[in-house]
């Protein structure tokens, strides 16, 4: 029998929504393909289900692959792990999801014999941003200083012919000290990719797919690197994003992406226009938001929701304070209130988000959140002085991983994470799961890893053994970024989180599990970090003309690009919402562009004293 599905019984899982153009786009065989779709349009998921697609129909068959790539380290986890968990291993295994910078730095490792002979950097080397600290102990040390391309805004460097004295001295420093950082990196790659012709065919030859996720973030330097490598080939490429969420500007997107590839790539244009996310008046809200960033020469896009029930009473809001500690009193009053009347939500449900500086927000609110019962949690705030954010920690693969087990232990587990265990300890080790004797094999490697855990022993000991056991190979083989250093920072940072948890919670194990995930928690965070996520209840806090003194100023000095950017951020933040979203301010005016468009709108009342 073929382990193949034949093209026309294969359905789309997980209750997916499919209309026709998203079957459209799933099964696409010839064309490139430009997605754009708004927010909640469910743009990683249909290529999720288009992934699925071609790897269970042998569209994409052995040994070919698909490439997905993506700015951001938790948009390349998010998409993979809905992968790992639909298809097989097999199938899985051919799908490859990776920031681009991962996949510069994998290039460099597994090429790095093809550089010029003058770079000794050796495969094993440790990647990491070199920030203002390590520049200035490395002025004071080398001769001739940081060089000048370093300094400033960078393209990627072609290292075949010798560059000057200081570009040579830094590669020489980092080789023998094993390090490079990013930029050096992409510098690498491109000089491989440019110079090695095989290696541009190899790459061509076993990837038939390249998915390109939140594609209205990728830089000049990334799309150059895609058209040295994909123009004129038979991969076909699937580019999916939203141009009003492109708040990556500073970092260099180039917000022409789109145009680009119809150009270089003759590729196709299709619009989603769904929204399954926010109820219909949040979706009014967006629609309205949309005409204002919709240039005289386009046409705007009106969004349609699928959500079904009417939205709840008053669910677009705003209210004055006259300090941060009035905000926070009258935020979390109302929260408990809305738990009240809806019990299937929970804290985590509900996120504060603002403009910038959570952690002076989180130290001005976190006393009327306590006295009313709440947490709150900043998730970007670093586990650890140099560790990960708590943020990032969360979906890192190695802590999902680790979360299981102890749940297992604890017998908190249910039947949905239970199966996600299963997938992750195959891959470690081999052991297939539809057939009866492996799996066996592969429930009693689990309860070994299992016997490791002590909850009275501290959490550094439990997790030094199960990776003893699962071996740091293995772990490096399935998640090739935890080649690096960076995989004692997950460690040490997960080892100190959960430790916490434990600490605060003797007595009661689930509670501790609950801290550590953050269930419990009313989630703050910059508008940047809420990308990408969704909560049914959003209050956007701080909102006054100081804390948006980036657009007060773009719209003083008449700069479209700036002005554009910042709604933007508006637009992403105010997306992120379900059935409820607020607005507060706790000092000075509100800002004038912004609650301009939300009284054009005739959706917002003022909120209710509690
Ligand atoms: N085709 C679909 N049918 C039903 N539900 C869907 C579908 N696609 C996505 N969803 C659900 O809709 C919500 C929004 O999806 P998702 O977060 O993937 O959207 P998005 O396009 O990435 O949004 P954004 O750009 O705003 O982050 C999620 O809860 C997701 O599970």
């Amino acid at each position: 029998m073929s382990k193949y599905q034949s093209v026309e019984s294969w359905k789309p899982s997980d209750g997916f929504i499919s209309t026709e153009v998203a079957n459209e786009v799933i099964k696409e065989k010839n064309n490139n393909l430009a997605i754009l779709a708004g927010p909640g349009a469910g743009k990683t998921e249909i290529l999720a289900q288009r992934a699925n697609y071609l790897l269970q129909t042998g569209l994409c068959k052995s040994p070919q692959k698909i490439l997905a790539l993506t700015f951001k380290v938790d948009a390349a986890s998010n998409i993979k792990n809905r992968i790992d968990l639909r298809c097989g291993r097999e199938l899985a295994s051919r799908f490859e999801s990776s920031t681009f910078d991962a996949f510069f730095i994998s290039l460099v490792r597994r090429f790095s014999t093809l550089l010029p002979s003058w770079i000794d950097i050796p495969s094993d080397f440790d990647v990491y941003p070199f920030d203002h600290n390590w520049w200035s102990d490395y002025e004071q040390n080398q001769l001739g200083g940081r060089p000048f391309v370093f300094k400033n805004n960078y393209s990627p460097l072609d290292l075949t012919a010798r560059p000057n004295d200081e570009i040579t001295r830094l590669w020489k420093y980092c080789a023998e000290n094993k390090i490079a950082d990013y930029k050096m990196c992409r510098s690498m790659a491109f000089t491989i990719i440019k110079n090695y012709s095989q290696v541009r065919y190899l790459i061509l030859s076993t990837y038939k797919y390249l998915f390109l996720d939140e594609f209205q973030d990728t830089t000049d330097e990334q799309f150059a690197f895609i058209q040295t490598v994909f123009k004129g080939s038979n991969t076909i490429i699937s580019a999916v994003g939203d141009t009003n969420q492109m708040i990556m500007a500073w970092a260099g997107a180039n917000p022409q992406n789109f145009e680009k590839l119809a150009k270089d790539f003759n590729s196709k244009t299709v619009h989603l226009m769904v929204n399954h996310r926010s109820n219909t008046k949040i979706i009014n809200l967006i629609n309205h938001v949309i005409q204002d960033l919709t240039t005289s020469m386009e046409t705007p896009v009106v969004y349609v929701g699928t959500r079904k029930g009417a939205p709840p009473y008053n669910c677009i809001g705003a209210k004055a304070f006259d300090s941060p500690e009035s905000e926070a009193a009258y935020i979390s009053k109302h929260i408990n209130l809305t738990l009240s009347e809806n019990p299937t939500l929970a804290p985590s449900d509900f996120a504060l988000i603002l403009r910038q500086r959570a952690q002076d927000y989180y130290k001005n609110a976190i006393g009327e959140f306590l006295s009313n019962d709440l947490s709150l949690r900043n998730e970007d705030a670093l586990v650890v002085s140099n560790g990960v954010k708590i943020q990032d920690l969360m979906v890192e693969p190695l802590s999902i991983f680790w979360m299981l087990l102890i749940r297992y232990k604890a017998g908190l587990i249910n039947y949905s994470q239970e199966k996600k265990l299963d997938k992750i300890a195959s891959f470690f080790t081999g052991y297939n799961l539809g057939q009866e004797r492996e799996r066996k094999k592969l429930k009693a490697y689990i309860a070994r890893l299992m016997s490791c855990i002590n909850f009275s022993e501290p959490v550094e000991n439990t997790i030094t053994k199960i990776f003893d056991i699962v071996g740091s190979a293995k772990i490096k083989l399935v998640y090739p970024q935890y080649r690096s250093q960076y995989f004692n920072k997950v460690k040490e940072s997960f080892c100190i989180l959960f430790q916490d948890a434990l600490n605060n919670n003797p007595k009661d194990l689930k509670q501790a599990i609950n801290d550590y995930e953050g269930t419990n928690q009313v989630k703050l965070m910059t508008i940047h970090k809420s990308k990408g996520l969704e909560f049914d209840t959003v209050f956007f806090v701080d909102f006054h003309d100081d804390s948006w003194w980036g657009l007060r100023r773009a719209v003083q000095e008449k700069n479209e690009k700036s002005q554009r950017e910042e709604k933007n951020t508006f637009f992403v933040g105010l997306s992120r919402a379900e059935e409820r979203l607020y607005f507060t301010k706790n000092r000075g005016n509100w800002p004038p562009v912004l609650v301009g468009l939300l009284k054009d709108s005739n959706l917002v009342v003022q909120l209710p004293d509690i």
